[in-house]
């Protein structure tokens, strides 16, 4: 009964539907039969009911019976075969039937259904299905509908914000190419202008690098020109800016003339000058930037820079000399050819006989004429022998290709030592989470921050006192690059010696051990005395500074940092940040015990006498122990006890061919089998003569010949000068300008 009102009530509208959009190739009573398999209870009626025609029985139907009311169909094909829709439609409308309140909402579904098919007809669908059936139908249209139409905004948003980053990139470098080709644009029009002489020897072909002081531009002989490209030698014109006081650049020049040439050391080809500028010319030598290339040097690479290095630093000390300004930018090294160049001695100084370091100024006037003869002496010599054109270079690069066929020289970057420790460190960084990487990042910043803390409260200019009040305070040279300048610089020491240079080359090899460059970053002086006192300890700063008549007073104490571990820590941090470490170790509350001085979990703590139970993670540093041992005997905080350069060469790290490693415990099965992969890696030597490893040098402690990650630094506090009595309470004599350069961290 109520079916057959609902029927009538659709026809109605049906038929109203018809007018406005009359069917023209069908009768009222037309069925179209489509030869499709479909079950019994498939006949659609006109009504859009599925099963429940004027007779409300299941009829067997050879086809799908759609009546002429229903408008032709072509979706019949989808809704036909979905039966479990088909069913619940079936269902559904058997609850109407039984139940006549659902007429009224029965009838705004209809109105609905209509309403929508009549969209659908006027946008080319024809509708053909019951009505439940086309509502959900539709449904699922207008939300896919709705689905792509937003997956297409967004991939659209997605494409504009990658278009207009790319433009952004873009633009980006072509400004950063433009400034470039300008500045290159500009220092060889100021080179021909102020010196027009270079044009007429020189081809100037483009900047190389710039200083403070200067700029360092690319040029090949004139009349080299009939020479293929690659066989025309090189000079680097390095030409200095017109405000450089001319006492730096004959400095420079002497130390160049004098010095280079040998021991790693640049030469210079010739000099010219011009009113008031100077341009020195130079062989040219192609290197890498420091930055792209120390976190990947192997060991043998890193011996081989730090061997170059101190060769240099031997030959320019023999002369009396502090460079002043050691610091990788003025170091040229070549990773393919393993060449290596010492440059740049615009802050280089000599030691007067009563060792204080001369001041420019005091460079005599006779001194100068000797100079400048043998300068003019040896252009006619020679001159210009020492460009290095490509091809000597590729040569070079050859012969030492062979020689390390033969096992010896600089090893080929394109083996890399450390190819099997980046996979073992893809393995161990794939499975971590967002939070395991916030939480190694969080732990990192507070060891970089404990590293780098300086008391806020610190007068950056009188954090240091002379404790002699007889002595007149004599002038103490400050010259050098921050992050390099050594303890006795901070402190004001006037007798400053080679010393300062050894420190420099210890930085660098911190900064390469660690993997961490620059490793001290301090803005200023004060700061920089800060990151010493808060690597290697108070005690030892201050005892330093009581053996130079120097006091500086503490908030609080700090005990020193094992240099081992330090470098381990941030070389292999992913190691040391192993959630599955880190969740050993955890406890039942959850947290980690943290060390109250280095601030690290109480497993990973970084303290030279550490009381905590240490994780070791030994067979996993390419860099042996006495590696360490060279890094502290360079960075002795007191420069009187600082190894020289010369005997430093002669440490067993420059000796030692291969290494032992002793087995230790592990934190995970991939670190036993990266060991593994080292220890296969390094053979020990079989002959009876080979060299052994740890030769004794000076006078080593036991802990290095067990490899044990306690401190190498074992000579940095042998003093037995109570430091401690030095901190104000003492009594100290002299104008008490109280400073406090601290790291405010330690609770010891
Ligand atoms: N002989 C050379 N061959 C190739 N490049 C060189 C040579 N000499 C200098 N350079 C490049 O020029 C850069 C600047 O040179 P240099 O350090 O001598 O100038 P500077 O003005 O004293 O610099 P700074 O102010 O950094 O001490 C070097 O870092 C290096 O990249």
């Amino acid at each position: 009964m109520f079916t057959k009102i609902l029927i009538d009530k659709m026809d109605k509208k049906a038929s109203q539907q018809r007018q406005q959009h009359p069917q023209p190739s069908m009768s009222k009573s037309q069925s179209i039969y489509y030869p499709m398999r479909v079950t019994p209870h498939q006949e659609i009626s006109a009504t859009g009911t599925m099963g429940v025609g004027a007779s409300n029985t299941a009829r067997p139907a050879s086809g799908t019976r759609i009546s002429a009311n229903a408008a032709t169909t072509t979706t019949t094909t989808t809704t036909t075969t979905n039966t479990s829709h088909r069913n619940r439609s079936t269902r559904q409308l058997t609850r109407r039937v039984a139940n006549p309140l659902h007429e009224d909402r029965e009838e705004v579904l209809m109105n609905r259904y209509f309403n929508g098919r009549r969209d659908l007809i006027s946008s080319g669908i024809h509708a053909s299905v019951s009505s439940r059936h086309h509502q959900s139908v539709q449904q699922q249209q207008q939300h896919q509908q709705l689905v792509s139409r937003t997956t297409v905004d967004l991939s659209e948003k997605l494409a504009k914000i990658n278009r207009r980053a790319a433009i952004k990139e873009l633009t980006a470098l072509q400004q950063k190419n433009m400034q470039a080709s300008d500045k290159n644009e500009e220092a060889l029009k100021e080179l021909q202008e102020s010196i027009p002489e270079i044009s007429k020897i020189f081809d100037v072909h483009c900047r190389i690098g710039s200083g403070t002081f200067s700029t360092v531009l690319l040029g090949t002989l004139q009349r080299e020109r009939s020479l293929v490209e690659t066989q025309r030698r090189r000079f680097a014109i390095k030409h200095h800016n017109p405000t450089n006081h001319p006492e730096r650049i004959l400095r420079e020049l002497e130390c160049m003339f004098r010095i280079g040439g040998v021991d790693n050391v640049i030469g210079i080809n010739c000099c010219i000058r011009y009113n008031d500028n100077v341009a020195f010319v130079m062989p040219y030598m192609t290197h890498d930037r420091f930055h792209d290339i120390y976190r990947q040097l192997s060991l043998q690479e890193v011996r081989d820079y730090l061997r170059n290095l101190l060769i240099a630093l031997r030959h320019v000390h023999k002369f009396n000399v502090i460079h002043r300004d050691v610091k990788p930018s003025n170091i040229l090294y070549n990773r393919r050819t393993g060449k290596f160049l010492l440059c740049d001695f615009g802050l280089a100084q000599r030691i007067a006989e009563d060792g204080t370091v001369m001041q420019s100024n005091e460079l005599s006037s006779n001194a100068v004429s000797a100079l400048m003869k043998d300068m003019e002496k040896s252009r006619s010599a020679g001159g210009l022998q020492d460009g290095n054109s490509a091809q000597a270079e590729a040569e070079d690069y050859m012969a030492n290709r062979r020689v390390r066929a033969l096992g010896g020289g600089v090893t080929s970057p394109a083996v890399d030592p450390m190819a099997n420790m980046q996979k073992l460190r893809e393995q161990i960084t794939a499975h971590l989470s967002k939070k395991d990487i916030a939480a190694q990042k969080a732990d990192t910043l507070r060891l970089v921050n404990r590293l780098r803390l300086t008391s806020p409260n610190v007068d950056p200019n009188g954090y240091v006192i002379n404790t002699n009040n007889t002595k007149k305070d004599m002038h103490a040279s400050r010259a050098g690059t921050p992050g390099y300048r050594p303890p006795e610089v901070l402190l004001r020491y006037p007798h400053q010696t080679t010393a300062v240079d050894v420190w420099a080359a210890g930085v660098i090899m911190l900064s390469m051990l660690s993997a961490l460059h620059p490793f001290f970053k301090a803005p200023n002086d004060c700061a920089a005395l800060s990151e010493i006192i808060n690597l290697f300890g108070d005690v030892t700063v201050r005892k330093t500074a009581f053996m130079l008549d120097r006091l500086i007073m503490l908030s609080q104490k700090v005990a020193a940092l094992d240099l081992r571990r330090v470098c381990m820590r941030f070389r292999y941090s992913d190691f040391f940040l192993a959630p599955e470490l880190h969740r050993r170790y955890r406890r039942a509350d959850g947290s980690t015990e943290l060390c109250r001085n280095c601030e690290q979990p109480t497993f990973n703590c970084l303290c030279r006498h550490s009381a905590h139970h240490l994780e070791m993670y030994d067979g996993l540093d390419i860099f042996p122990a006495n590696a360490y041992d060279l890094l502290a005997r360079l960075l002795e905080v007191n420069p009187q006890k600082r190894i020289s350069a010369e005997e430093a060469l002669k440490h067993p790290f420059f000796s030692d061919h291969h290494r032992i490693t002793s087995g230790m415990p592990v934190i995970s099965p991939h670190i036993l089998q990266h060991q593994h992969q080292l220890r296969a890696r390094e053979p020990l030597p079989s002959g009876a003569n080979a060299p052994r490893t740890l030769k004794p040098y000076v006078s080593f402690p036991s802990e290095l010949a067990t490899a044990s990650a306690t401190s190498a630094t074992v000579t940095a506090s042998t003093t037995t000068t109570g430091g401690a009595s030095l901190t104000g309470e003492s009594g100290v004599a002299g104008p008490l300008a109280v400073a406090t350069p601290s790291p405010t961290v330690a609770n010891v």
